[in-house]
């Protein structure tokens, strides 16, 4: 790849996302306040894939399709990600915000990784780097801690060939807090981590069915993948803060984005908060009344929506916690190696739409993205 495409690229990288996004908030604020929302978010039951016939790993392929052609949001039941994984690291995230001391988060700061990971505390990034911009902008309220593949979080083991987002390899970029401090961090983050990581390789399987390709296409480019992962805790409000004059809340806790890699597999506490923008342009809570008890939430992100050449559309959302109650997740976004370079599907091109995307390597877009929150 010659060293000018890359860069001309993660200009697109930047401009193209952040167009999007702002498009579609455009059309949020001009949509009638008077919402005719007809849209629903579906729940797929995944339990079929695991064991049965080709014929219905395809039948819960063409769920998928459906729902990542309309919003990209849904939830998955009959995932198989244990109840003990998934309470025990909602709890690691409370841990971490409320009994590691202010001077050990310090430590791990973000601003020391090139790769953001550790500690990120509420003000140092914009989740849209747009609203850097805003007059009178607001911190965040967000709170997280953040952490990327490792072949020690690998329940295969990993293939030997981990590069960190800009290639480099042989790299330690993950930090961690010490046993001392956390008793059983690296431990509980491995548990889950491992349970999702195979989760997400066996999801991209069925995206794979679900874009009419081979089940097997995307094997070779996730054996050792972008899988970049967060505790994340948004305060409750003590006096929750009306809107303000122009109808938006004073205090957000995650800014209206879209996530950067293939797809994210979302774990939330019981607190509400999490929107997302329908296909309608209306912020609808994700967790309706329709959301399954045990569920896990899938989202499409925008290197999948530009390897689809915009087929699959990456979901606009945000987290606005106007409770009292303290609000924890745990979101997974899951992408391919990082030395992968990808070009449009060819399926997903036709002549009325040409490929909308020059070629790219995966872990250069994550990086530029991931750049953009925190600078201009
Ligand atoms: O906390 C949540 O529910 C969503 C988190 C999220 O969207 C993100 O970290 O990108
Ligand atoms: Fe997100």
């Amino acid at each position: 790849m010659p060293a000018e495409v890359l860069s001309s690229t993660q200009q697109e990288a930047r401009q193209g996302a952040q167009t999007y996004l702002d498009a579609r908030l455009l059309q949020k604020s001009i949509s009638p306040l008077q919402s005719t929302e007809s849209f629903t978010i579906p729940v797929i039951d995944i339990s079929p894939s695991f064991d049965a016939s080709l014929q219905e790993r395809k039948a819960v392929a063409t769920q998928i399709r459906a729902a990542c052609t309309n919003s990209g949001f849904f939830h998955i039941t009959g995932h198989g990600i244990s109840r003990e994984a998934q309470d025990a690291v909602l709890d690691l995230a409370k841990r971490f915000v409320k009994n590691l001391d202010p001077d050990k988060k310090e430590a791990l700061h973000v601003k020391h990784s090139e790769y953001f990971r550790g500690w990120e505390p509420s003000d140092y990034t914009f989740t849209n780097p747009s609203d850097r911009h805003v007059k009178g902008a607001r911190p965040e309220t967000k709170e997280c801690f953040n952490w990327g593949y490792e072949e020690g979080l690998d329940p295969t083991g990993g293939d030997g060939h981990y590069c960190e987002l800009d290639g480099a390899i042989g790299v330690t970029a993950n930090v961690w807090p010490s046993e001392q401090d956390l008793p059983g961090f690296y431990g509980t983050v491995r548990q889950y981590y491992g349970e999702v990581l195979s989760l997400a390789r066996h999801l991209f399987r069925l995206f794979a069915l679900s874009l009419d390709l081979e089940e097997s296409h995307f094997d070779s480019m996730v054996t050792h993948p972008s899988a970049i992962a967060r505790l994340l805790y948004y305060p409750g409000q003590e006096n929750p803060q009306p809107l303000d004059d122009s109808g938006e809340d004073k205090e957000v806790g995650l800014g209206a984005h879209t996530d950067y890699e293939c797809f994210t597999i979302l774990l939330c506490s019981s607190a509400s908060g999490l929107e997302i923008l329908s296909p309608e342009n209306v912020w609808i809570p994700a967790r309706g009344p329709t959301a399954p008890e045990n569920g896990l939430i899938i989202n499409v992100a925008d290197f999948l929506m530009r390897w689809t050449n915009g087929f699959y559309r990456s979901t606009i959302h945000r987290v606005v916690n106007r409770t009292q109650h303290e609000r924890y997740s745990v979101p997974f976004f899951f992408g391919v190696n990082n030395d992968t370079i990808i070009e449009t599907i060819p399926s997903c091109v036709t002549p009325e739409n040409p490929s909308r995307y020059p070629p790219i390597q995966a872990g250069e877009y994550v990086l530029e993205r991931l750049k953009a929150t925190a600078s201009d």
